[in-house]
């Protein structure tokens, strides 16, 4: 596996405001990077440096052996950027719209192909298209050049959760045709669904990389076990098992959390005593919990 993108100690600021204090990660060729963070956090400005969007004002950037700003001709046949919304004139019709971007590249993909594997109308007007509708068309045009990587922003927001999940599907079988994929996003979900790694990014410095199970690992995620017990329980019996960090009770419901040995240990004191366990739920917090114990923030 090869290196595509290189990020080194990258640094931006807007006059005083620094937007990207510190930033370092690299991107192999053909996987789906997520570069996540709460709002603020600097991930656009990070991006906009890897697409020679801006000019960063200490570090390093490489992007397919390239310097963004010094090679920024090539860079912009060879990157794949998802526009904006709302960018696209109302009376362009969507064929139009694909064909006239085709016309910017020298070996662009087949536009009508694209169209028809991104489900997309060729005739109707940009204005008409539902929300679903635009961001597929915001995906093909960043894939109309045939580009070796994309970089898509906040590929979903504002999508119904079908819309997001038949994006989703879309981008893993942009992936599957070897193009490399950054998606920045604030949707942990996203992130654990799509991404093979992420970078967890907050107030402009990377906080950890890793895959999504990984962070949720690092994070030592809390398990959490609710039961109704069949008969009644000494829940001492089980604040002094070892692992466990709390029980509490919630109506009738006995709700333990704890490591991973918990469900386990307590299932043993539950048999040891004839109690069964009836509605019986656990819980293993996921990359949202994760996050929100390696950066101490809450995502919007
Ligand atoms: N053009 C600009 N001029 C001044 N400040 C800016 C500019 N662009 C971004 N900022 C500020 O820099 C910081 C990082 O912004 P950036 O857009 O990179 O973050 P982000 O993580 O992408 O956030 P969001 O999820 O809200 O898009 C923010 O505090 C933002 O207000």
């Amino acid at each position: 596996m090869s290196t595509v993108i290189e990020v080194h100690h990258l640094h931006k600021r807007y006059g005083d405001k620094v937007a990207v204090d510190d930033v370092s990660f690299t991107v192999e060729q053909g996987e789906i990077f997520g570069i996540l963070g709460p709002n603020g956090a600097g991930k656009t400005t990070t991006v906009e440096c890897v697409e020679g969007l801006r000019t960063p004002d200490g570090g390093a950037v490489s992007v397919l052996g390239l310097d963004p700003l010094r090679d920024r001709a090539e860079l912009t046949r060879r990157v794949g950027v998802q526009l904006q919304a709302g960018l696209l004139p109302d009376n362009l019709r969507v064929g139009e719209a694909l064909e006239l971007y085709a016309s910017f590249y020298p070996r662009p993909a087949d536009w009508r192909a694209l169209l028809h594997d991104l489900g997309l109308p060729a005739k109707s007007r940009y204005a008409a298209l539902s929300g679903g509708q635009k961001q597929r068309l915001s995906i093909a045009l960043a894939l109309i050049g045939d580009p070796d990587i994309a970089v898509l922003d906040e590929l979903t927001t504002g999508l119904d959760p079908q819309a997001r999940r038949d994006t989703w599907a879309l981008i893993e079988g942009v992936r599957a045709r070897g193009v490399t994929i950054v998606l920045v996003t604030h949707f942990m979900e996203e992130a654990e669904r799509l991404c093979d790694r992420v970078a967890l990014i907050d107030a402009g410095r990377v906080v950890v990389v890793d895959t999504p199970a990984g962070l949720a690992d690092r994070a030592q995620i809390e398990q959490r076990l609710q039961f109704r017990p069949s008969r009644e329980l000494d829940v001492a019996l089980l604040a002094d098992l070892p692992g466990v960090t709390g029980v509490t009770r919630r109506g009738e419901l006995i709700v333990v959390t704890g490591d991973d040995t918990v469900v386990g240990a307590v299932m043993a004191v539950l048999a040891r005593n004839q109690i069964t366990a009836e509605r019986l739920r656990v819980e293993q917090g996921g990359l949202e919990a994760a996050f929100v114990q390696l950066t101490r923030k809450d995502l919007p």
